[in-house]
């Protein structure tokens, strides 16, 4: 017998051994028995020595005869991932697989799509005759030039069967289809700082450099990236383009379609349907599809040819995983460009203060875009209206009513912004101050006026509007705050003869409502838009000239060291919508506080000074990226419970006195939201300056909880690397 170890989706640090007659290769898919479930497992290493009773080792049950296995590459990059983020390697393994190479069964290879051209002697014969059009339709497209059978299919319906009947006379020739085909030039000149950002990456082609592509909003980042993947792709190569979960929207896509025609796409984000995903995953694999783009999870693609990757908006949280593994994908990106020998472009309007910080010490390079692309587009004006003496009228004062009214009369584009979807954030008892909080959540329920409900938006709770106050039966409930849905009925009475549309998430529950959406506005059926976040990044509305935020002082109370950082970047691209190209753009922004610094640096449109500062503080409190930290969480149904573990691990690690000198320990607190879903949470942060020890004190820890966890068999717990939760 031959013993190999295995990675199978269990909460076990350690690999499980099992055994085969022959010796498999690292990679292959395989069927095991755990507890009596036959469940797949990969091949990690063979011919190993295993260090358990030999008697106790089960077989494998059976080879999964994919014709493939998963790459040493890839399985240096998933090994590499579990450690960084002190995860159980085989849940971390199965977590960076499709759904369907996580099932115990094989899986057929995606057949390769072929080309079909007319060969030497097909092009002498005579072409179909004229009275049988679709035939002689499809005869006169294979003349043109080579056509795959789906682009065949829209000239005749009955394609497949000419194909066939050609082939058969020998006239036809069939060839799978390149990754990557010819990729037309680009509609746009490329400006000077464009032109000379797409030349330094490419000079680094074949090589690791990490770039950091700082360019204002609207500043043709997207068409850089287009330069260089197309360039690239022509040499072989496959790229790797990451996006925000929120950006993948139908106008990107229809970009990249217009600019890479007959470039093999595939697709992978966590609304791809699991089928669909393995596909696409194999399809890159195998080096079928030159082209990769998707969500977060996409980092986890093998890719034989990897040439570049891209992270477009690295500053977004969402490349950032917060369940389960939690890996940050930008990050990663970086690695796996070292490992892959090839140049990682990160690109944004606001970079994270993270990668900012590396620009200044030269770990990555700075390339800038500093004017708009678009001719004849300019910055917007930025406005701070100071409402702490100006009457409002459902959270909006006189002056933006009159820029709205001035606006929609004169027929341009108008966005209003506001981070709360539904009714109102609150619902409150005049008489005795009720508020409705969720039950199981440290937070209030949200007013949804429409759907008769109060809502919590952290877990999935929700009741009937309740008719009168539990407390004291007053009948007279006050909804508090603004949302979304509020606003738009509000601005409908305001502007009676506007057309507005809400965007949020509860109005965009499918893909498809996007595509409507994203069309509608295109073809100027829209007057406003009132929405979310999921209006501020990304977008290109041409004529959009008028953009209002309004209740964004919220976000400067909160206690979280990113706060700032964060709303900056959300204001600086909500803003950045505005007069991206013949129009001019203005922006207000309604708040109590115009002095305060994230106001200011927004007003001067000023990222670098905004930055500078903001690292400047942060060096001087030791927080990232001057330390580097991570959490150690535990949740149980009371806080006591939760702290109380995290204290026995501390007093356990102190009595060993095993902790290295330069790691700060703070905690255990509660998190900033304490109560979650029912759970109460508690961490603990670890700080130091040095990242070996760091993750040495955190294998401490860990050691600890696995130790301790059977005698708190009601706290769960978890290692947050890098957290961006607090
Ligand atoms: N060289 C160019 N000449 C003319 N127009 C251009 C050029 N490059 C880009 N554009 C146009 O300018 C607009 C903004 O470009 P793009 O969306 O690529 O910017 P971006 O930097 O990615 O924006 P943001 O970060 O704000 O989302 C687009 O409409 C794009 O077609
Ligand atoms: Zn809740």
């Amino acid at each position: 017998m031959i013993y190999h170890q295995l990675a199978l989706n269990v909460p076990l640090y350690p690999l499980l051994t099992y055994a085969y007659p022959t010796t498999l290769p690292a990679g292959t898919r395989v069927a095991v028995r755990f507890r009596n479930r036959l469940v797949a497992a990969i091949v990690w290493e063979s011919d190993i020595q295993p260090e358990i009773d030999l008697s106790k080792i089960r077989p494998i049950e059976n080879i999964l005869s994919d014709g493939w296995q998963l790459p040493a590459d890839w399985r240096a990059l998933l090994s590499f991932t579990a450690r960084y983020y002190h995860y159980p390697l085989g849940q971390a393994v199965m977590a960076a697989l499709p759904k369907g190479l996580r099932q115990p069964k094989a899986v057929p290879l995606p057949k390769q799509e072929h080309i079909y051209s007319l060969n030497a002697l097909g092009r002498i014969q005579p072409a179909p005759p004229a009275r049988y059009h679709k035939q002689n339709a499809l005869w006169q497209r294979l003349l043109a030039a080579p056509a795959t059978l789906h682009q065949l299919k829209t000239i005749h319906t009955q394609a497949s069967q000419y194909l066939k009947q050609w082939q058969q006379q020998n006239w036809i020739e069939a060839s799978h289809i390149p990754a990557c085909g010819s990729i037309p030039t680009s509609l746009h000149q490329l400006n000077q700082q464009q032109q000379q950002a797409s030349a330094e990456v490419q000079t680094k082609c074949g090589q690791f450099a990490p770039f950091l592509l700082y360019g204002i909003t609207g500043s043709g980042k997207t068409e850089v990236y287009f330069d260089i993947m197309a360039n690239i792709m022509q040499q072989g190569k496959q790229v790797l383009f990451l996006l925000p979960e929120i950006n993948l929207t139908p106008q990107l896509m229809q970009r990249v379609r217009q600019r890479f025609p007959h470039t093999v796409t595939t697709v992978l984000h966590s609304q791809t349907a699991a089928g669909q995903r393995t596909t696409n995953y194999l399809q890159a694999a195998l080096g079928q599809a030159a082209l990769v783009i998707g969500t977060r999870l996409a980092i986890f693609t093998p890719m034989p040819n990897l040439g570049l990757i891209v992270v477009d908006e690295e500053h977004d949280y969402s490349f950032k995983q917060e369940s389960e593994l939690r890996y940050q994908a930008r990050d990663l990106a970086v690695w796996r460009a070292r490992q892959a020998a090839c140049p990682v472009v990160l690109g944004s309007a606001t970079p994270s203060l993270e990668s900012w910080y590396k620009t200044r010490h030269g770990d990555y390079q700075l390339l800038q875009l500093s004017e708009r692309a678009h001719s004849n587009a300019q910055l917007p004006q930025i406005h701070l209206l100071d409402i702490r003496r100006l009457p409002l009228d459902n959270g909006i004062s006189d002056i933006i009513k009159q820029k709205l009214q001035t606006n929609v009369a004169r027929g341009g584009l108008s966005m209003v912004y506001l981070n709360r979807r539904g009714f109102a954030p609150a619902l409150f008892c005049d008489a005795c101050g009720h508020t409705f909080g969720c039950p199981n959540c440290s937070a209030k329920l949200v007013l949804h006026q429409h759907a008769g409900q109060l809502r919590c938006h952290h877990c999935d709770f929700h009741q009937p509007i309740p008719p009168s106050c539990p407390e004291c039966g007053n009948q007279d409930l006050t909804a508090v705050g603004q949302g979304t849905q509020r606003i738009e009925e509000y601005l409908q009475h305001l502007l009676p003869s506007a057309r507005i549309l809400r965007v949020d998430r509860d109005s965009t529950a499918h893909r498809q409502d996007w595509s409507e959406i994203y069309h509608t506005i295109m073809r100027k059926e829209v007057d406003v838009l009132v929405g979310t976040q999921m209006l501020a990044k990304g977008h290109d509305f041409p004529h959009l000239n008028l953009v209002v935020v309004l209740n964004a002082d919220n976000s400067l109370y909160s206690a979280d060291f990113r706060a700032p950082e964060r709303l900056f970047a959300e204001l600086m691209q909500v803003s950045g919508r505005a007069g991206r190209a013949d129009c001019t753009g203005e922006v207000w922004v309604q708040t109590r506080q115009p002095e305060h610094k994230v106001y200011q640096a927004l007003a001067a449109q000023n990222y670098v000074t905004f930055a500078t500062a903001e690292l400047a503080e942060r060096q001087e409190l030791g927080m990232p990226p001057f330390s580097y930290m991570a959490a150690i969480r535990a949740d149980a149904h009371t806080m006591h419970e939760a702290q109380q573990l995290l204290r026995q691990v501390q007093q356990g690690i102190e009595q060993q006195h095993a902790l290295p000198a330069n790691v700060n320990v703070f905690g255990p607190v509660p998190m900033l939201m304490a109560r979650l879903a029912g759970y109460e949470r508690a961490q603990v942060f670890l700080e130091s300056k040095n990242r070996r020890d760091l993750h040495h004190s955190i294998s401490l820890w860990q050691n600890w909880l696995l130790h301790l966890e059977k005698s708190n068999p009601h706290t769960r717990w978890l290692i947050d690397v890098d957290p961006l939760e607090m």
